[in-house]
This record gives structure tokens, C-alpha cells and sequence, in this order.
């Protein structure tokens, strides 16, 4: 029986099977209007209701196929979960039995999947923007739905624009109508859970880089993001090599605004990403081998519900490096590994070593997954996997029970007990008794020289004039050596402001493009006190909303010196800035609501 603690959904007695949504974007209301039409199914006997998750959404009315209305009601929101949408079945269902139900409604400007984006808002200034983020269960404030992992289906719709619209779907035509609007049509033929569904309109051009992939993006940022992004053809090979044959038709990539709030979103046929990707030398192009690693699992293999979420995010992570090992060697996938085990345990010690939420399977009953989201899932999952390979015959026994298991799970929803179940079913013999907790051992060659140049920096703090720095030191090395180098100096006691000034000068840190070691440059810096970086700071936060980034910027400087104010009115000056998502998160990290 299918468990999720975050829907309010009957999920043990009806499945949905498909969903065609006919949808009329309205850019001037900020609303979505139409219909959903749900089939579903009993797998149970004597239902007699259907209940949809909703939050913020007006329902119209509630018919059959045949225009037979029925009676429901939208019962009184819960604080997380929204409002249950009790729609009365005509006649009680008995298991197996099949009907469809269509529910005319409209989404709200409170609606918190969407962000509906001003023309001053995007790159060509000229036309709106609207998209979503539906993870983690924000697809029923854009559709009452079985807003549940546990639940897969396909979907089809009929988006009606003035401007160019893309799903997490196959296009499947496109009519002109007279109002100068166009009607776009889509299908997802396979089984996906609703966190899946996705959509985005805008001044959208789009360019072939790769046999099944078009980049698609404002036409300002079009030629930039295809060469990028030019290695994902490898990317998807590689995968399938390690897996089974991608089986999605087309992998598409959509370079959204600034404002969108993750780094990517695997939605299916169509990832979408955050333009801070576009470093101009491919550096920071894991984040694509990361969603084409979800294309198996999340997507094929997906979570039961977000208790669950590291058999996501945990196998893509391992997959990701495993791409990211094949392509461009072992030193490189284990040194993302060291990068990843850094972000543990900021994550850890952010919640505190002992929050409920450090969990590998938290219990989420009452709790906003949003609240939750951190790098542990990813990382913790991540070290299980790496140790269980190493410690149960490397890559050679391993790389087939990894495809094993997609072959096993493909079309389905598990949880952790299953998955547990079909790895001892795999390779009992080779268990042995429990051990204790370890910590992974990653080969170190890429981060030796990161940990050298710290050390150099941290013994010379007390150095009047330090010497023996140049801008040769971080000549040759990677983005993510730089990275890595400025989140151990982060790590020590603060550096005094003439060595930031230093460092600064030798290393030009402050002008440099690449979002990631701008990132840490800003918290070593805001960590120091170091107030000439607080307007690159303010800069930075207010004009990028992945809140990987915002996040932690805004934090910081809210604990600096002299930052607390600045780091609020930075915020609310710019509200309207973030996606919806983002704009909640923050205002709780700044103790602006609760
Ligand atoms: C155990 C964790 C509990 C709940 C988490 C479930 C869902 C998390 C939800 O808040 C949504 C997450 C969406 C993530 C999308 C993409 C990320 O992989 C991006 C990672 C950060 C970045 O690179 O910007
Ligand atoms: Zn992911």
C-alpha cells in the first residue's frame, strides 16, 4: 500500500493513470485556467470518493466524461499540505474499475509552482516569462492531482499562449488560433510522478546539440548556452552504457532565467537549469551529467515518497560521478566526491549533528519537504553506495546490480525497504555481519594542492606584509581546485582584511565570472567581516535565485558585521525577484517568517 505522509490524497484506494491538462496561459491575471482530466482507477473496493491534493487552486466545477456534474468539496487547508479537493463518485468503484473525472479550475496568484516573470525580469526585456519548479509537492498548487511519488502516470496537454510554450514532454503539434494565440500540444508516454510535470513560456529559440538534444532558451543567451552544454550527447552515451538504453525519445535542456531556484530540475524529456551554468569554459557542466544520471533514477526509479528521497538523489549522485569518472578520469569523480563530503557536513552542521532532518530516511509526517531539502540525501546516499561497492566487490559486481536494479524498479515507486530487499536478493553471499560506521577514503590527488595553498595563506596571518604569493598559485588549477581552496580557507579562523586584499588583487577573485568560486569567495570574505565585499554581495544575492547560492549568501551577511539589516532590505527589495519557493525559504533564513 502506497505511504506518503505529505498528500492527502485516498492513495490506497485509487491510482491515477493519465492526466490531459487543457491549460489558457493568461500572462496579465498571472493564471492558468481550464480543465484536468484524471483517469483512474480502484485498486480497492467500495470507493466511493476521490480526493486531490490542491493548495491555492479555485475549482470551478467537477463532471464526468459525459458532462454529468458531481459534487465535491474543497476541504480547509492544512498549513503544508494545502486543501483536499473530496470529489463524490457517481457509482462506488471496485477494483480495477476505471473512470474519468474532469475538474474545470483555475491556479491563483498565490500559486507556489509558478513564477510569472515581468518583461524587466528576463534577458530580452521584451515579453513575460512564466515556469515552474513542481518538486517537491508544489505540482498541486498547478493541478489537483495524486500529488505523491508513489503515483505514476502519463500526462498529455493543450497549452494555449501567446508565446512559445515547452513541457516535460514530446511536443506533439502546434495550432495557430485567431486571438494571436497558439495552442501547443504534448505527450509523456511514460509513467511519471506529478513532481514531474513541468512547463515554461517565453521568448523561447531553440538549437540542436546533439541527435535527441535541443537547447532552448531566451534568444539573447541561445549561441552561449549551446556551446556549453555541447558535451550531453556524451553524457547520455555514457549513461547508457553504465544502465540500460535511455528511454525517454528526446533529452532537451531548458537554460531558464536567473531567478530559477535549484541549479537543475530533472524534468523528463526537458531538464531545466539555471543560467549561473554558463561559466563560459564548460566547467560547470556536471550539473547536466547530474540530471541525465535521473533520467534512471528518480525518474525511471522513483522514490515512494520524499522520506525516501535519497534513492533519488543518492543513485544519481553515485551515477553522475561514475559518468563524470568514465569520461574524464578517476581523480575527477573522487574529487567531486571530497567536494560533495564538504557539503555534508555544511549541511549537517547547519541543521546540528543531531536534527531529525540529518537522517538518511527522515520521517516527514507534518513536515514541509522543503524544510528538509539539504545535501544529505544526496551525500549520505552517495557514501552508502560508494562503501557498499567498494566492500562488496568494486565496480565489476557492482555496475551490474546498479543495472540490475533499473531493470528491476523501471516504471516503479520504492522505498528503502525494497530497495535493501532486491541488494541482498542480488548478493546475499557476499554480506557478512553489520560493521561499524566508516568514513570513505577518496583518492586526494586533485585536492592536494587546494590544501597546500590554504595551509600557505592560514600560516602567514600573522604577517605584516605576506610574501610568497602570486598570481601563478592558482594558475593551474580547475574551477572546482579553486573551489575547493577557498572552502578550506573558509573553514580556518578568518583572515585579516589585508590578506583578503591580497589574495583579491593576486587572484581576481571579485570580478571573476564563474558562479561557483564566486560564491565561496563571498563567504570567506563575509565570514571575515570583510565589508568592501558587502554591494558584490547584495549584487550577487538580488540577481541570482538558485538557492544554493542566495541562500547561503544572504545567511552569511545576515551574520556578518553590520549585515543583519543590509541582508533583509537586500531581500525584500527583491522579493519579487525569487520564485515563490526561494522567496519562502529565505524569508525563513532571515527570521522574517516562520
Ligand atoms: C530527505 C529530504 C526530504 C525532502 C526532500 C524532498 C524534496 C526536496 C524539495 O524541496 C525539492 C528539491 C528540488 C531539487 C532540485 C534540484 C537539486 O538537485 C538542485 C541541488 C542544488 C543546486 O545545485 O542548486
Ligand atoms: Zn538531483
Amino acid at each position: 500500500m502506497p505511504y506518503d505522509p505529505t498528500s492527502q490524497s485516498n492513495l490506497d484506494e485509487v491510482k491515477t493513470n493519465h492526466i490531459h491538462l487543457d491549460l489558457t496561459v493568461d500572462f496579465d491575471a498571472k493564471t492558468l485556467a481550464g480543465s484536468a482530466e484524471l483517469e483512474v482507477e480502484a485498486i480497492a473496493d467500495q470507493v466511493t470518493k476521490l480526493i486531490l491534493d490542491t493548495s491555492y487552486i479555485v475549482v470551478r466545477s467537477v463532471s464526468t466524461a459525459v458532462g454529468e456534474a458531481l459534487s465535491f468539496n474543497v476541504e480547509q487547508r492544512h498549513e503544508k499540505y494545502g486543501s483536499a479537493l473530496v470529489i463524490h463518485l457517481p457509482t462506488a468503484l471496485f477494483m480495477g474499475e476505471k473512470t474519468k473525472i474532469i475538474v474545470a479550475y483555475a491556479t491563483t496568484q498565490d500559486c507556489t509552482a509558478c513564477q510569472w516573470l515581468e518583461p524587466s525580469q528576463t534577458v530580452g526585456k521584451k515579453h513575460p516569462y512564466l515556469f515552474t519548479q513542481c518538486q517537491a509537492i508544489h505540482a498541486r498548487s498547478l493541478l489537483p492531482c495524486q500529488d505523491s511519488p508513489s503515483v505514476k502516470l502519463t500526462y498529455s496537454a493543450n497549452i494555449t499562449t501567446p508565446l512559445r510554450a515547452v513541457m516535460s514532454a514530446v511536443p506533439s503539434g502546434e495550432t495557430k488560433n485567431q486571438n494571436e494565440t497558439t495552442t501547443f500540444k504534448f505527450e509523456q508516454r511514460q509513467r511519471i510522478p506529478s513532481y514531474l510535470i513541468a512547463l515554461a513560456v517565453g521568448n523561447l529559440e531553440g538549437r540542436e546539440i546533439g541527435p535527441r538534444s535541443t537547447v532552448w532558451t531566451e534568444p539573447e543567451v541561445l549561441e552561449s548556452a549551446a556551446w556549453e552544454f555541447v558535451d550531453t550527447e556524451d553524457f547520455i552515451r555514457t549513461g547508457e552504457a553504465l544502465l540500460t538504453p535511455y528511454d525517454w525519445g528526446r533529452y532537451d535542456l531548458l537554460v531558464l532565467p536567473a531567478s530559477f531556484p535549484y541549479g537543475g530540475m530533472e524534468n523528463p524529456c526537458l531538464t531545466f537549469v539555471t543560467p549561473s551554468l554558463l561559466a563560459g569554459d564548460r566547467s560547470l557542466v556536471d550539473v547536466v551529467a547530474h540530471e541525465i544520471a535521473h533520467s534512471w533514477m528518480g525518474n525511471l526509479v522513483t522514490t515512494e515518497n520524499w522520506e525516501h528521497f535519497w534513492l533519488n538523489e543518492g543513485f544519481t549522485v553515485f551515477i553522475e560521478r561514475k559518468i563524470i569518472g568514465r569520461m574524464r578520469g578517476k581523480e575527477h569523480s573522487e574529487f567531486s566526491a571530497i567536494l560533495g563530503h564538504n557539503a555534508l557536513q555544511e549541511s549537517v552542521s547547519l541543521f546540528g549533528k543531531e536534527h531529525r532532518f540529518t537522517a538518511l530516511c527522515p520521517c516527514l509526517r507534518g513536515e514541509d519537504p522543503d524544510d528538509a531539502f539539504s545535501k544529505v540525501p544526496y551525500e549520505k546516499g552517495f557514501n552508502l553506495l560508494y562503501y557498499l561497492e567498494k566492500h562488496l566487490g568494486g565496480p565489476n559486481v557492482f555496475e551490474p546490480y546498479l543495472r540490475a536494479h533499473v531493470q528491476q524498479f523501471a516504471g516503479r515507486s520504492i522505498n528503502t525497504k525494497e530497495w535493501k530487499a532486491f541488494l541482498y536478493s542480488f548478493m546475499e553471499e557476499k554480506f557478512g555481519k553489520e560493521k561499524p560506521p566508516v568514513d570513505n577514503k577518496f583518492d586526494d590527488t586533485l585536492a592536494k594542492a587546494c590544501n597546500h595553498l590554504c595551509k600557505k595563506w592560514s600560516d602567514s596571518r600573522h604577517e605584516q606584509h605576506p610574501s610568497g604569493f602570486a598570481s601563478t598559485d592558482i594558475e593551474e588549477f580547475s574551477s572546482t581546485q579553486t573551489v575547493v581552496f577557498l572552502e578550506k580557507m573558509a573553514e580556518q579562523e578568518p583572515l585579516p582584511h589585508g590578506h583578503l586584499d591580497l589574495m583579491d588583487q593576486l587572484y581576481r577573485l571579485t570580478t571573476v565570472r564563474n558562479s561557483e568560486i564566486r560564491l565561496r569567495w563571498h563567504l570567506l570574505c563575509l565570514k571575515a567581516d570583510y565589508e568592501k565585499i558587502y554591494p558584490e554581495v547584495v549584487a550577487f544575492a538580488s540577481s541570482m535565485g538558485r538557492m544554493k547560492m542566495a541562500r547561503p549568501l544572504l545567511r552569511t551577511l545576515y551574520k556578518a558585521k553590520n549585515g543583519a539589516e543590509l541582508a533583509r532590505q537586500t531581500f525584500l527589495t527583491h522579493k519579487s525577484f525569487y520564485h515563490p519557493i526561494a522567496a519562502a525559504m529565505i524569508a525563513k533564513d532571515l527570521g522574517l517568517a516562520k
